[in-house]
């Protein structure tokens, strides 16, 4: 355990065993980190699901280019979009949401980014700082889906924690950060490494404290 923690802090993730059986597909877990907890889940999405998110995702990207300012991110240089509601949108997401064990109107939506060789994303947090508009409703947990193999590079690294996972297709990286001891929080810094060789294509879904959306 980190810093001077003794006793464990409650996890919003709190599936026993080691597959969530959610109500469309059986999700294992495959590798774990204790605290802060990252999950590293296989079988999350099949191989039709993750073909479809990025052809679905490749067509609004080349759209949302148009009139874009070209303006370069250094934090991110993958682009991204938010999936628009269909059919699949909302079955991956329902099933995301009982991994999350988060109702599905906290979170912000699906993202899927592209990164191309030399693309990454530096080392940041999914929360907002104190001091942002945006933190009143707060993140509290992440889930990224790896939706193609990757020849080289691109990993998902937390440079606290020297660990890092792997992108493998219909595999995903569960972690939270609403822990009462900050120092946990802080620990899940992360990163997308830069890809070196081939296309690497992610699904990002975050949960908020209260609900943004409703249906
Ligand atoms: O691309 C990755 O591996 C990480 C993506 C990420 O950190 C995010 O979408 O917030
Ligand atoms: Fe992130």
């Amino acid at each position: 355990m980190i810093g001077n923690t003794t006793e464990k802090e409650r996890t919003i993730f709190d599936h026993a065993g080691n597959t969530i059986t959610t109500e469309d597909r059986e999700i294992r877990i495959l590798a774990k980190y204790e605290a802060p907890l990252i999950v590293v889940l296989g079988d999350v999405l099949s191989n039709e699901e993750c073909d479809e998110l990025i052809r679905h995702s490749r067509q609004q990207l080349q759209r949302s280019k148009i009139g874009e300012d070209h303006a370069v991110n250094q934090i991110r240089t993958s682009s991204g979009v938010f999936c628009e509601e269909n059919e699949t949108i909302t079955r991956i997401e329902k099933r995301l949401s009982q991994i999350m064990n988060i109702p599905v109107e906290h979170s912000d939506g699906l993202q899927v980014l592209l990164y191309t060789p030399g693309q990454e994303y530096r080392p940041h947090y999914d929360f907002f700082t104190e001091t942002s508009r945006a933190s009143a409703n707060n993140r509290i947990s992440t889930l990224v889906m790896y939706l193609n193999d990757v020849e080289e590079g691109g990993e998902t690294a937390f440079p606290m924690l020297n660990f890092s996972i792997v992108p493998n297709k219909g595999m995903a990286v569960y972690f939270e950060y609403f822990y009462n001891n900050h120092e946990l929080n802080d620990f899940t810094l992360h990163a997308g490494t830069p890809v070196i060789k081939g296309e690497k294509w992610v699904a990002t879904m975050w949960m908020r404290r209260q609900a943004v959306r409703f249906s």
